[in-house]
């Protein structure tokens, strides 16, 4: 498939808003660069689903994104970064990053008593322990899953005082081991920013992830000659739920009002391995 103006885009996906904590970072250091947002807001909150059900979501968002004609793939989504990466490598031929490896490493190169929050999923995962002890097996990591944050953000509940008050119970063991580094273990938490800083420790740093993969994204590009070098075309917005509710709940960090499309995923085969095994 052709794009709009033969300009590849690069193709960005999280359930929900949480994406638009990685989609500012794309803003920010590849502004030449058109974006395809897409938003699984019919089936969040990923991070209390299964393994299998994120692997199948997964497989479908990226079947469709590679019809859609992108040159690269961001997983604007630790859960999917966490249970999905090795099948999109196996099975996509196309760049793919996720959030998990320069999340862990942003950490490493800044402390070394490390506290995860995280959905369910990632956390039960171990994707940023294991990642973060092979980089470096003196760091101390704990984690803590905390699956009340997505359906609050996803509510418009940024600034309710119950969003406070389950935060500060989320951080509570963290902040008694003495962190000194916090990972944002899920795109949607960067936007709990003002809630979190305002109970964690000063001497606490907290880490995006996005900020990293935005990099790592921008030095791949480079290196495989993908750069754009004109002027970027509007983001375009796509979910699979009802895109007025991501619009309205979007606008607050876009500073405008985004044409949002509803689409069909398609449906993708499971595998050819367990399409056989049942013979
Ligand atoms: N924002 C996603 C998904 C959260 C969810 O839907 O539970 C993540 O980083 O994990």
């Amino acid at each position: 498939m052709t794009t709009d103006s033969g300009q590849q885009r690069i193709g960005i996906f999280d359930s929900g808003v949480g994406g638009l904590t990685v989609l500012t970072q794309l803003y920010r250091q590849l502004p030449n660069e058109s974006i395809l947002y897409f938003g699984d807001t019919a089936r969040l909150p990923y991070g209390t689903r299964t393994p299998s059900e994120i692997v199948e979501f997964v497989r479908e968002i990226m079947a469709w994104l590679v019809e859609q004609d992108v040159k690269m793939v961001i997983m604007a989504c630790n859960t999917s970064s966490a249970l999905a990466m090795e099948m999109v490598q196996a099975e996509f031929d196309i760049p793919v990053l996720g959030v998990i490896l320069p999340g862990a490493q942003a950490a490493v190169q800044q402390g070394k008593r490390i506290g995860v929050i995280a959905t369910p999923a990632t956390a039960a995962s171990n994707a940023y322990r294991n990642a973060i002890l092979e980089m470096d097996d003196s760091c101390l990591v704990w984690q803590v899953s905390c699956p009340a944050f997505v359906p609050l953000v996803e509510q418009n509940r940024i600034h309710d005082p119950y969003t406070c008050e389950v935060a500060r119970e989320y951080l509570a063991p963290l902040i008694q081991q003495r962190i000194d580094t916090l990972i944002y273990g899920c795109t949607h938490y960067p936007l709990l920013a003002p809630v979190l800083r305002s109970l964690l420790p000063a001497g606490v740093t907290s880490i995006d992830p996005a900020v990293r993969v935005v990099a790592a994204a921008a030095r791949e590009l480079e290196l495989l000659g993908l750069r754009n070098a004109g002027t970027a075309l509007p983001t375009r917005f796509c979910v699979s739920g009802p895109p007025q509710q991501f619009a309205e709940l979007s606008v607050q960090w876009l500073g405008c009002t985004p044409a949002v499309e509803k689409i069909s995923l398609p449906t993708v085969l499971r595998s050819p391995v367990s399409l056989e095994s049942g013979e």
